[in-house]
């Protein structure tokens, strides 16, 4: 039998995503790296642009799938950084232990208020775009059950559903899970992101 390298914090998500393409991971960042990451988002509230779902589509139809308003992050924000970094390192484990040739990562703040909601969707729009692993971090502390707001992976195993406590990082390959964000009744804080391969050689 071989053993995989041994990574340094991120096994059980080397090992979720080599086994069956999704993992959790509890605590990425510490309680005052999150509370930290929720005041900024809070203090950049309201620049967050209602998300849209492609051109074409008006804001009705666009509310009617998601209801998320978000803000791009730029890879340079000083306020940032231990995200960043902590995603920096999981892309080069990544890398490492499973040859993904992650390239770069894309990531916005995302706010849901209550009440919102995103309808089951795929991350890659199958063969029209590099988005190879998707990233999802929370950032409301003491989340229970019953505020919903779960996000409901459709497995092969059947749906699971993850609860969007601050601190913990759901991970999952673009291309293989759908995925829907349960409405919830306060408001749900999120980072989500997305690990591009290079784009392919236009031949
Ligand atoms: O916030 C989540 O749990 C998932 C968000 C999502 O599916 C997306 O932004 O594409
Ligand atoms: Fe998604």
């Amino acid at each position: 039998m071989t053993r995989r390298p041994r990574v340094s914090g991120f096994d059980y998500v080397v090992e979720g995503l080599a086994d069956h393409g999704w993992a959790l991971c509890h605590g990425f960042l510490d309680g005052a790296e999150i509370e930290a990451l929720a005041a900024l988002s809070r203090e950049r509230r309201a620049t967050f642009q209602h998300a849209g779902i492609g051109r074409a589509a008006g804001r009705a139809l666009d509310t009617a799938i998601r209801g998320d308003d978000v803000l791009w992050l730029d890879e340079g924000d000083p306020d940032a950084q231990a995200l960043l970094e902590r995603l920096a390192d999981l892309q080069a484990t990544l890398n490492r232990s499973l040859y993904l040739g992650l390239a770069t990562l894309e990531c916005h703040f995302a706010a849901y208020p209550a009440g919102a909601f995103y309808k089951r969707h795929l991350d890659q729009h199958r063969g029209q775009d590099t988005r190879a692993v998707t990233v999802v971090l929370y950032l409301n502390r003491d989340w229970l059950p019953e505020h919903g707001g779960q996000l409901r992976l459709y497995t092969e195993a059947g749906p699971v559903d993850v609860q969007p406590q601050g601190g913990t990082l759901v991970v999952f390959l673009s291309d293989r899970f759908e995925h829907e964000v349960m409405p919830a009744n306060r408001e749900r804080l999120s980072v989500s992101g997305w690990f591009r391969r290079r784009e392919a050689a236009v031949l």
